[in-house]
């Protein structure tokens, strides 16, 4: 005897660009869209009936007739998307819809540019026909501190190698997802979003880190006294090790300022840091 687990389909990474040009200095939205929808389903798995699914090509569509009006906020596009998902057809119980913003930088009123891989803008809003769940973030911010980190005191056995540091680069690309409870209707994300970001960068740069962990607890703490709204953060952040490269074999001091950049292993430090609820 089997039976169906959990289960929801979509379409992922729907490609969407639009252009704002309401003025003549326009501006362009960048998204990549991912569209998850879960409910009555059984019956397309176990024999194929289709009945109840909506298929994945008409979830693309939907992205792309709803990008028509206007985007706004990510967030609230993806609870546009979300609402309409369950709202209107009746087997979907559930949607979750993640969209990834890439920002372009601008070069004149039509003129564009922006590298490639760079820092993305994320949400994750779930809806369930009931309540509304908006998660932000954003990933591949690329951090570095060139001193005032340190790593030592740690355990040590007779494996360990590494040798105490009172003086390293502390490097990272901050993965970091903020939960909104009790966001209002009129909630501004764009601004919460900025201010996070800010607070973010404030506590990388103006934090001394004994540790990266240290480091990752203060940049919730920060998001968190920022914005009232937010619930928790979980952060996701790769140790980007940059090693001192030894010179002294060739004759030649190295007082800090010659690294070799690593790239695989790297350490990963994760963690959620909350809001205390009474
Ligand atoms: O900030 C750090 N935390 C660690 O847990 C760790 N482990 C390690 O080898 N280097 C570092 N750095």
């Amino acid at each position: 005897m089997f039976s169906l687990g959990g289960n929801n389909y979509g379409k992922s990474g729907v490609r969407l660009v639009r252009v704002e040009r309401e003025t003549p200095r326009h501006a362009i939205r960048d998204l990549t869209v991912h569209t998850a929808l879960s409910g009555d389903l059984d019956a397309t798995h176990f024999t194929g009936d289709n009945a109840n699914v909506l298929p994945t090509d008409t979830q693309k569509n939907t992205v792309y007739a709803f990008a028509r009006d206007g985007i706004g906020p990510i967030e609230s596009f993806a609870e546009r998307l979300a609402r309409h998902f369950v709202d209107r057809a009746e087997p979907i119980r559930t949607a979750r819809v993640q969209i990834e913003e890439q920002a372009w930088s601008r070069l004149g009123d039509h003129s564009f540019s922006r590298g490639e891989g760079g820092e993305l803008r994320t949400c994750e809003v779930v809806y369930d026909g009931e309540r509304v769940e908006a998660v932000a973030g954003l990933r591949d911010l690329l951090l570095l501190n060139s001193t005032d980190s340190e790593f030592g005191g740690f355990l040590v056995d007779e494996f360990t190698t590494l040798p105490e540091t009172s003086d390293r680069i502390l490097a990272t690309a901050v993965n970091a997802r903020w939960t909104y409870v009790g966001a209002t209707e009129d909630f501004d994300y764009d601004r919460a979003f900025a201010a996070a970001r800010g607070a973010l960068l404030a506590a990388f740069a103006g934090t001394y880190s004994l540790s990266l962990q240290q480091t990752l607890y203060a940049i919730g703490e920060r998001i968190l006294e920022a914005i009232p709204e937010v619930g928790e953060v979980r952060l996701s952040l790769p140790n980007r090790h940059h090693y001192q490269f030894d010179l002294e074999r060739f004759g030649i001091d190295n007082p800090g300022v010659v690294f070799q950049a690593g790239d695989l292993p790297y350490g990963l430090i994760e963690g959620t840091v909350r809001r205390e609820t009474s």
